[in-house]
């Protein structure tokens, strides 16, 4: 698992740390982490360091000053270094004063804008400097038109500027980094929303913040950490023992959410899957292996449900859902599920309180439920999760998954192609085979989140998919988590 620092937790830690090591010199080693980095891509790029082009892009505060000293390190391996100073009056003076001692040159970006421009340019890389921590908003205008003129490699410290460091939104314009080194840990603008793109690859470097940063405000699990947590049964096991699905969707106007949501129960895990509802048949045909009924009334015992997808929010649904949430076993609600607990509350009262539910929103069913979604998608995923004591799976492109507790983890998807009618149906299929097998109803989430995506990136292989094709996918993906565990124990 990978850890993500809120800023306001980076600052605390920092405090910590300058009481013991001088403010100067925690800036000098992540300034050789951001000179290493980029001597490394230019040598990977270009074919080597001595003589090629570099171009510092320096804001006011301490982000310009790891630009500058990163400069003067980079002067020492030959490199041809301009620093471009959007804020001269309220430089970073040391850092400066390295630059111009190592033989670097200096350009004001107001003052002699041709020759800003220029040096960005002709530059083979460009170190973004702008802003980081203190970042608010987007780039301002003299910053955004020297940003257009890279031609060459982008550098960002700490974080692209323009990108918000606690929620990734971005509301104008921004750095698109290649790569982004940052200090520590990653920051939430890393993670999130449009940050996740615009930071390209993320080094962290180690500059002593360590055990002053405590536990991380976010978590990411890497395809090793899901492929160690996905169930795999024992000699002992059989088909009862692994946990039973129960899976309640579909509806006469919609079967194939049925379809896909029971298929994907079925292949996330071994031992059964049954379903209950009016796609029995279509359900039946598309997987002889389901033990399939048309009343929930006589669906026989599981360990888990799923429940929504398709289900349709008239009468019947809703009986069928208060039926599921009164049985005692988690629940993953999806869909019109979601639809019908937020538009009749009394549902709630069903629930056990004490039984995990997993609720999977995209952002319209989020917003019926819960109020609109905004820019920070971690914290609208936590207060839901909070206030419905449930583990919240707030889908897009950045999955968001908040437990009641206040654990949050995030997985990014690489690319869109998932983005398709039915592929949520999957992954409620997912959820709802990890709940049967017992695992934490955050894990579930998280682990069927990254398993999804994978299948997803997996099936689409660069051109458009359908959901069947990602559910097809999934056992593939499921191989390649358990191969990343394997790999790494
Ligand atoms: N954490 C750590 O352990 C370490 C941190 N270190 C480094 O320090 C960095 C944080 O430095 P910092 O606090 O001096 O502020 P920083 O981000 O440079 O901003 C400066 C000023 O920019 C302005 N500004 C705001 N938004 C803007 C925008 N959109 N476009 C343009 N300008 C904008 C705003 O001033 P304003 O103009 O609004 O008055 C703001 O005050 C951190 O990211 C890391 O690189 C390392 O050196 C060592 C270890
Ligand atoms: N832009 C995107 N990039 C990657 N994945 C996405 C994107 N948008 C949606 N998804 C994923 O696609 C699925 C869509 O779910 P949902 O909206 O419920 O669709 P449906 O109801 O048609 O099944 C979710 O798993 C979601 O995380
Ligand atoms: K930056």
């Amino acid at each position: 698992m990978r850890g993500v620092w809120a800023v306001e937790r980076v600052r605390d830690a920092e405090r910590r740390v300058f009481e013991r090591t001088p403010e100067a010199a925690l800036m000098r080693r992540a300034a050789f982490a951001v000179a290493v980095r980029s001597a490394e891509l230019l040598a990977e790029q270009t074919g080597g360091t001595s003589g090629r082009r570099v171009a510092l892009l320096v804001g006011a505060g301490n982000n310009g000053g790891d630009a500058l000293w990163a400069g003067a390190f980079l002067r020492r391996r030959g490199v041809a270094v301009t620093a471009v100073l959007l804020a001269p009056d309220r430089v970073h003076a040391e850092g400066l004063a390295a630059l111009l001692r190592a033989g670097g040159r200096r350009v004001v970006a107001s003052g002699d804008s041709e020759a800003a421009r220029d040096a960005v340019a002709d530059a083979d890389l460009v170190i973004d400097g702008i802003v980081g921590l203190s970042g608010r908003g987007p780039l301002r205008p003299d910053a955004e038109a020297l940003v257009d003129a890279v031609t060459g490699l982008l550098v960002a410290v700490d974080l692209p500027s323009g990108v918000d460091p606690d929620t990734g939104a971005v509301a104008g314009p921004a750095v698109g980094a290649d790569v982004t080194v940052t200090f520590g840990g990653r920051k939430p603008g890393h993670v999130l929303a449009e940050g996740a793109v615009l930071s390209g690859a993320v080094t962290v470097a180690d500059i002593g913040l360590g055990e002053a940063l405590g536990e991380p405000d976010i978590v990411l699990l890497d395809p090793a950490d899901i492929g160690a947590l996905w169930p795999v049964p024992g000699p002992e096991d059989d088909k009862y023992t692994q946990g039973v699905a129960g899976v309640a969707a579909g509806s006469a106007t919609y079967p194939g959410a049925a379809v896909l949501a029971a298929g994907a129960a079925v292949l996330a895990t071994s031992g059964m899957v049954r379903y209950a509802g009016p796609a029995a048949d279509a359900v039946r045909t598309r997987w002889p292996e389901i033990v399939a009924t048309g009343s929930i009334a006589d669906a026989g015992r599981v360990q888990a449900w799923v429940v929504g997808p398709g289900l349709g929010t008239g009468a019947a649904g809703r009986d069928v859902l208060a039926h599921v949430l009164d049985q005692g076993v988690p629940v993953c609600a999806d869909a019109d599920a979601i639809n019908l607990l937020a538009s009749t509350p009394e549902l709630w009262d069903v629930r056990d309180p004490e039984t995990p539910l997993v609720l999977t929103p995209h952002d319209r069913e989020f917003a019926r439920l819960a109020g609109e979604v905004g820019t920070d998608r971690v914290a609208a995923a936590r207060r839901a999760a909070e206030r419905y004591n449930a583990v919240v799976l707030l889908k897009g492109h950045t999955t968001v998954v908040a437990a009641p507790d206040g654990r949050v983890l995030v997985n990014q998807a690489r690319g869109a192609w998932p983005a398709t009618a039915g592929s949520g149906d999957v992954l409620s299929g997912l959820i709802g085979a990890l709940l049967a097998a017992g695992m934490d109803p955050w894990l579930a989430a998280g682990c069927a989140a990254g398993v999804h995506e994978l299948a997803g990136d997996l099936a689409a292989d660069g051109a458009p998919i359908g959901a069947s094709a990602l559910l097809r996918a999934v056992p593939d993906a499921v191989r390649r988590v358990r191969a990343a565990a394997a790999a790494s124990a």
